[in-house]
């Protein structure tokens, strides 16, 4: 059998107007990621079979809506589905209670009904709050998402996580919900700006270091084009990325076991989120990227990889333009303060981190790690080079 995870790093084995379809197979309701170039125009053919009466409201933030909202609607109205839509403020301050509440009233002033899908169309924060509103308006609706940054295509619409944020941290409140189905417009990074790029490419990044080091070689070799903007090396990271979020979660949906690996980082990254106030200064990707250099220097005080290759995991970030140390984020992180948000993560049994680190391709879980050794790791990552 073809390993998802290993097969083919190649790239132009598709024509560039073909669609791919990468199935997730997970338990009681398995559903499907379209991935291909110009589906915002196909929109409507694509979703239809999924709906039960042809109605459906869209979800959006501003920014995307401007640029991608008419659209949307155009195909959805061309298909014979009515549609109403819901335009929020962009940026991870959505992620609110308040927003939800605004979103969850606003839903029901459509008069949507349970059997009816709701349509996330934007990049994490659209596709979290309002896949999480879906999942709890009439107690559960369906949802699609058409995410529409090179993260959320690679990592937020695949696995049903939802949720928004609160004062004691990242995604604290929220639910598994699975989409209907995920249709991923390559065609729509073009408007993408590259500092978000950046921090999708940081996602794209974990599935090499959790069980791909094929792939994060090939990185390696083509972050230019990933971030440059080439449409056949955009395809295959998405492709990829996708596959493996995939066959993870279709292992363990509910993060029993091995999707805690889809967290490599997210501990160290989530605190420095919460630290930084989910302001804008620092984004979800920015955040793993620094979160992943400091659980690979974890695993080399540990003993459990090669100081060579946190080298190579520092040298992909800095090379695809971004920051790998605390100290490059803000004057104003400590240790301590960050130790404190990491207490809080939702990786935290009995009191103890349950940390995830390892060597490129071989992540593994580790529970329980001295505080004294993360705190260690915290206090190199804030260290100034020239102190
Ligand atoms: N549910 C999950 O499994 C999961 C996985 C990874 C990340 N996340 C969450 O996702 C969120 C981050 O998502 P994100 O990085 O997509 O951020 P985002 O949703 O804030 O989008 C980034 C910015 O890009 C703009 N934008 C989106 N698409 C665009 C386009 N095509 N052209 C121009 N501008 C566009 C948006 O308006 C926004 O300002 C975080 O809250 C993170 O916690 C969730
Ligand atoms: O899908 C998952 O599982 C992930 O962990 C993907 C992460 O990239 C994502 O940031 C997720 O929202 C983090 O989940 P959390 O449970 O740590 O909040
Ligand atoms: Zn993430």
């Amino acid at each position: 059998m073809t390993d998802p995870l290993t097969s083919d790093h190649g790239t132009g084995d598709l024509p560039q107007d073909m669609a791919e379809t990468v199935h997730v197979p997970v338990g009681g309701h398995p559903y499907d990621i379209v991935i291909g170039e110009g589906l915002i125009d196909r929109l409507g053919a694509l979703v239809r079979p999924h709906l039960a009466r042809a109605k459906t409201v869209i979800v959006s933030d501003a920014t995307v809506a401007d640029l991608y909202m008419e659209r949307a609607v155009n195909s959805l109205e061309k298909a014979g589905i009515a549609c109403g839509h819901i335009i929020l403020p962009p940026g991870e301050a959505s992620k609110s209670f308040a927003q939800l509440e605004q979103l969850t009233d606003t839903l029901l002033d459509h008069k949507v009904e349970r059997r009816d899908c709701i349509v996330a169309l934007g990049g994490g924060v659209i596709g979290d709050l309002a896949g999480f509103a879906s999942s709890i308006v009439l107690r559960g609706m369906g949802f699609i998402q058409v995410p529409t940054t090179l993260l959320a295509q690679v990592d937020s619409s695949v696995g049903g996580k939802t949720g928004i944020n609160t004062r004691h941290g990242k995604n604290l409140i929220g639910s598994f919900h699975q989409p209907r189905l995920v249709v991923s417009d390559l065609a729509v990074l073009d408007t993408l700006p590259s500092r978000e790029l950046q921090a999708g490419f940081a996602e794209v990044v974990k599935y090499g270091l959790i069980g791909d080091p094929a792939f994060f070689a090939w990185l390696e070799q083509n972050a230019g084009p990933v971030l440059g903007g080439d449409r056949a090396a955009q395809r295959h990271a998405v492709a990829v990325s996708c596959r493996a979020k995939a066959r993870i979660v279709a292992e363990d949906e509910r993060e029993n076991g091995r999707r805690a690996l889809l967290n490599l980082g997210h501990t160290f990254g989530h605190a420095l989120e919460a630290a930084l106030g989910y302001d804008g200064r620092l984004l979800h990707g920015e955040a793993v990227a620094v979160g992943c250099v400091m659980a690979s220097s974890l695993a080399a005080r540990l003993g459990l990889a090669h100081h060579d290759e946190c080298i190579r995991v520092e040298r992909l970030f800095a090379a695809a333009g971004m920051k790998t140390r605390a100290h490059q984020l803000a004057d104003t992180l400590s240790a301590g303060d960050l130790l404190a948000h990491m207490a809080q993560d939702k990786k935290v049994e009995n009191d103890r981190l349950v940390l995830i680190s390892g060597p490129i391709g071989d992540a593994r879980i580790l529970r329980g790690v001295e505080t004294d050794i993360v705190a260690a790791v915290l206090e190199d990552s804030l260290k100034h080079p020239a102190a």
